[in-house]
């Protein structure tokens, strides 16, 4: 059965393995270009409420669950999900046995799918296999255009702090420009609450754009679409970041796999993908292991990585890549995604790093 918005739409399917943070998962603008399969059965009993959402609307096309959101019950929920769905322009179809389903995605890679809502069941199943087939799925396809912002601006909330929602950061330390990929609002969030007076600029700032803030730092954010196509523009700028400045450099997902790029590394398409809140992922310099939030189906190939790039990271689940650093320089990025949201908050430190880092190469002065 159908819900959400009526119509028809194609993208790649992805399954989810979190059991909590539907809301977060559909505004990620990393899911851009695909539909989102639930492995958790109760999708929706919690509604939805204007605190959760990763960007303005939901970015991914749209979703599949195993029940039918039943109404929701939370003191936070202000709309039903199928009515948020609905506004949005966001198609979901539930009674559907998504744990079987996943089971075929990881046997058979992501697949590309069509996805139809019509309450009147009237579906042309043809058209529907031959729209399916007709997506020319995500590799060399950048996204990042679609969902970045159109314009630069300030960003001064802080981490949530219940019971009183976002607090506005007081005295930020470090300059940081944020470049939007596509970036989740728990991203800047995290920065704001390090310390990281954040500009946000849209994904095609040039070098000089980002030197016009005189930042302390450069942030590289998470993003829908192939790395390497979005690295065509952004690759050079991150080149000119590394080969002109000293400046900290910090990515995300989308982030690290072109920081990986401007390195000298490769990014490849994974069958599957990495999709989750409990995502095992040791520190190769410490050796501990962060349970983390995943959500990419791209990967940096370790063994491409050139000399003087440190693989920090590597996943538990298959060995692929998850962090890299310079060896001798505040240049790092992960993989995983620290900020959470939905998920453990096991990897916030990379936050505290950077700030760190910052304030080691412009130490404050000393007070009179
Ligand atoms: N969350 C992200 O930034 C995803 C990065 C990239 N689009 C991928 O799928 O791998």
């Amino acid at each position: 059965m159908g819900f959400g918005a009526t119509g028809q739409t194609t993208a790649e399917l992805c399954f989810n393995t979190a059991m909590t943070g539907y809301q977060e998962i559909m505004t990620d603008p990393s899911y851009a270009g695909q539909i989102v399969t639930f492995t958790f059965p109760h999708v929706g009993n919690v509604g939805t409420n204007p605190e959760d959402d990763e960007t303005g609307d939901p970015v991914a096309e749209g979703m599949v669950v195993k029940w039918m959101p039943t109404d929701p019950s939370n003191w936070r929920n202000v709309q039903p999900l199928s009515d948020w769905l609905a506004a949005r322009g966001r198609i979901a179809i539930g009674g559907v046995d998504t744990r079987r389903l996943t089971r075929a995605i990881r046997h058979l890679g992501a697949p590309h799918v069509a996805l139809a809502h019509d309450p009147e069941g009237n579906f042309d199943i043809e058209a529907l296999v031959a729209a399916a087939r007709s997506f020319a799925g995500l590799e060399g396809v950048d996204l990042a255009k679609d969902v970045t912002c159109a314009q630069s601006y300030r960003w001064d909330e802080m981490r949530w702090a219940w019971p009183d929602g976002y607090p506005k950061q007081e005295s930020p330390r470090h300059k940081v420009v944020a470049v939007d990929y596509g970036a989740k609002r728990n991203i800047l969030r995290c920065l704001a609450s390090a310390g990281c007076e954040v500009t946000v600029l849209p994904a095609t700032a040039t070098f000089d754009d980002i030197m016009a803030h005189q930042p302390d730092g450069v942030f590289l954010s998470n993003g829908p679409g192939d790395p390497a196509a979005t690295g065509v523009y952004a690759v050079p700028m991150i080149r000119d970041v590394l080969d002109k400045t000293d400046l900290p450099v910090f990515g995300i997902c989308l982030g690290h796999q072109m920081l990986a790029l401007a390195l000298g590394g490769k990014t490849v398409k994974m069958s599957h993908g990495h999709h989750g809140a409990n995502h095992p992922v040791k520190d190769n310099d410490t050796g501990k292991v962060e349970i983390t939030s995943m959500n990419h189906g791209f990967a940096v190939d370790g063994q491409s990585l050139p000399d003087g790039v440190v693989e920090t990271h590597v996943s538990l689940f298959d060995g692929s890549n998850c962090g890299i650093r310079l060896e001798n320089r505040p240049v790092w990025s992960v993989q995983h995604h620290p900020e959470a949201s939905p998920g453990p908050q096991d990897s916030y430190y990379l936050f505290e790093r950077f700030a760190a880092a910052m304030a080691e190469r412009a130490p404050e002065p000393a007070q009179a």
